[in-house]
């Protein structure tokens, strides 16, 4: 189905609105040619007759009375669209979120992060020319003119024989110019969406390129981007105005034919004045909504485009959902065991395994390391294990069920993810923490916050736990945010605890305060932890070591260096992986 159908479909599915936008639009074509034709008669009486104010006022009240309906139908015309627009838009943005949760990190993860907040930001409201201006003027331009010609025809053939001849030629170059319009507008949508990612990276990354000093080139880059955009819109608007003239030209040059035929008719008395006025009168009304679909086509392309890209994430197929969901409210309870049975996993668009034909058991109370160089698989393994993937081929057993007869939230329910950087949200740390447990109460709130180290840091700032966090978390450092995960996962009490050990942010002392703090979370969980740190290692009841998302050995950390050459490879001179 094309992209104008859908969205089409979209504005019928608001049927009432959908249907008052046509109606008031039918109206305000007939009330058009109703004032044409009164308009005539007044002039007509007064100027060949001589009729004064008195005779031809039952015409003027029924004159003014139209004029006035008129401005009701646009009025309504208008409004209705505007509304009709605004709630395609609300629940395209609804469905979008929602497919966008649905999809979850690993679809997040292909995205630039400003081009996939333009799209369901900026990029929806695009649509707004789509659906207030251009479908209610698609639906005038289709109605007026044929009711202007139905009316004309029987007044006058040859006039609507010229009217007739000379309609096609707008929406002809309306194509052949739209043709163009199309390519330069989606050219501009992608220069917009990739100058948005390329902004949103940029202030993100700031500190970073002054630390490296390739501010410089980067403001180049800037410039680069910003150019390409600018061009790419100078040539929607050079298109946009080079349609404007012509379909004006062509409206203009049709009227004057119109006027200079009637013009010697009535010269030569082969037609009479009333019919001569109201034909001058209705022709240009009969081009406008030509015209003006003409002018609201360009202004629509934008959201055209836009909406290319929000039904591509539409259509984006949904993780697999199990076929049938067991209700089980004893999920995780001791002792459990998971097992990986043959598992692989492709991301979209890769040729290669990002984890495949992986097997391994994990014992209710283990902690369990995973290591591996960079692309190994690891974080692929959490997700399919954390269930933002389902595996293509092989299963995941939870006391040899598969866990995809459980619900999803209720799997997670059982497991605490504690990530490198925690996301943390616009808002107070309460809300933050509660986020994991909404019903938790102050007490418990503040045991969290001091199993991971920071009630005093926090219940001395003035205003204590409703503290903004600030956008990005910008208030906390890095190590302050990952403490905030932390009280996160204590708060989470769950018996499984997901773990992406932190890398970076740490300087000597916090390392070991974070250290403790995660030997208290490990305590008495299952954890599954991908491991940066040797001492992690060496801890672990079993390390499993991952290679272009084979397993490649998995047992004690003593032992695999002993008896496997990767393994020991890996960690040759090394204390951090
Ligand atoms: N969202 C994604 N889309 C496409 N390919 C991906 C995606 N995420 C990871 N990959 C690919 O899958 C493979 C495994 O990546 P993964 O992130 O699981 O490795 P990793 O061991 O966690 O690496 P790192 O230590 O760098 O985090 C890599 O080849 C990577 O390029």
């Amino acid at each position: 189905m094309t992209i104008q159908r859908r969205l089409t479909r979209l504005a019928i599915s608001n049927t009432l609105l959908f249907t008052i936008v046509i109606i008031s639009a039918i109206l305000t074509g007939g009330l058009v040619i109703g004032q044409a034709w009164f308009l005539s008669q007044i002039i007509s009486r007064v100027h060949l007759e001589k009729a004064d104010l008195e005779q031809v006022s039952p015409l003027l009240v029924f004159l003014i009375t139209i004029v006035i309906f008129r401005a009701i139908a646009v009025f309504t015309n208008e409004y209705s669209a505007s509304i009709l627009s605004e709630n395609i838009r609300a629940d395209i943005r609804e469905k979008l979120t929602a497919k966008v949760l649905k999809l979850g990190p690993a679809f997040i993860s292909q995205q630039q992060a400003g081009s996939l907040s333009y799209t369901l930001t900026g990029a929806i409201d695009t649509l707004d020319a789509y659906f207030s201006q251009y479908l209610p003027q698609l639906v005038i331009a289709a109605v007026l003119p044929l009711g202007i010609l139905a009316v004309v025809f029987p007044i006058d053939v040859l006039s609507a024989v010229i009217l007739l001849l000379t309609a096609p030629l707008i929406p002809i170059f309306m194509i052949l110019i739209g043709k163009t319009t199309e390519t330069l507008t989606h050219r501009q949508y992608q220069t917009f969406s990739k100058m948005s990612g390329f902004f949103l990276d940029s202030i993100r990354g700031i500190a970073e390129l002054k630390k490296l000093g390739r501010i410089q080139d980067h403001a180049v880059q800037l410039d680069i981007v910003s150019e390409r955009y600018r061009s790419a819109t100078m040539n929607v608007l050079r298109i946009s105005f080079l349609s404007a003239l012509v379909l004006e030209l062509a409206a203009t040059l049709s009227v004057a034919v119109i006027a200079v035929e009637i013009g010697i008719r009535l010269l030569y008395g082969q037609i009479e004045f009333q019919q001569a006025f109201f034909l001058l009168v209705i022709a240009p009304e009969f081009y406008l909504p030509l015209r003006q679909l003409g002018a609201r086509f360009h202004a629509s392309r934008n959201g055209v485009s836009a909406a290319r890209q929000l039904f591509t994430i539409l259509d984006e197929p949904e993780p697999r959902l199990p076929a049938a969901i067991r209700k089980t409210s004893s999920l995780f309870t001791l002792p459990f065991d998971i097992q990986f049975e043959d598992v692989s996993f492709v991301y979209p668009g890769r040729d290669n395994e990002a984890v495949s034909h992986v097997t391994f058991s994990i014992q209710s109370g283990e902690t369990i390391a995973l290591v591996g160089l960079n692309g190994a698989g690891k974080s692929t393994l959490v997700s399919l294990f954390l269930r933002f993937i389902e595996p293509q081929s092989g299963r995941i057993l939870y006391n040899n069920q598969n866990i995809q007869e459980f619900s999803v939230d209720q799997w997670r329910t059982g497991i605490a993810w504690l990530d490198q950087r925690p996301t943390l949200f616009n808002a107070s740390i309460r809300e933050n923490l509660s986020l994991v447990q909404p019903e938790a109460d102050e007490k418990e709130l503040l045991e969290a916050l001091r199993d991971a180290r920071l009630d005093d840091l926090i219940l001395n700032l003035p205003q204590g736990l409703d503290t903004q966090v600030g956008e990005n978390a910008f208030r906390f450092s890095g190590g302050q945010a990952q403490r905030l995960g932390l009280a996160r996962a204590f708060l989470k009490n769950a018996p499984i605890l997901v773990l992406d050990e932190p890398t970076s942010h740490l300087d000597a002392l916090l390392e070991t305060d974070l250290t403790q703090s995660l030997s208290k979370l490990k305590h008495n969980r299952t954890c599954l932890i991908i491991a940066h740190r040797l001492d992690t290692v060496r801890q672990a009841d079993r390390v499993i070591m991952l290679q272009a998302g084979k397993l490649v050995c998995s047992g004690k950390h003593d032992d695999l260096l002993q008896s496997n050459h990767q393994y020991a490879a890996l960690f040759a001179g090394e204390s951090k992986l």
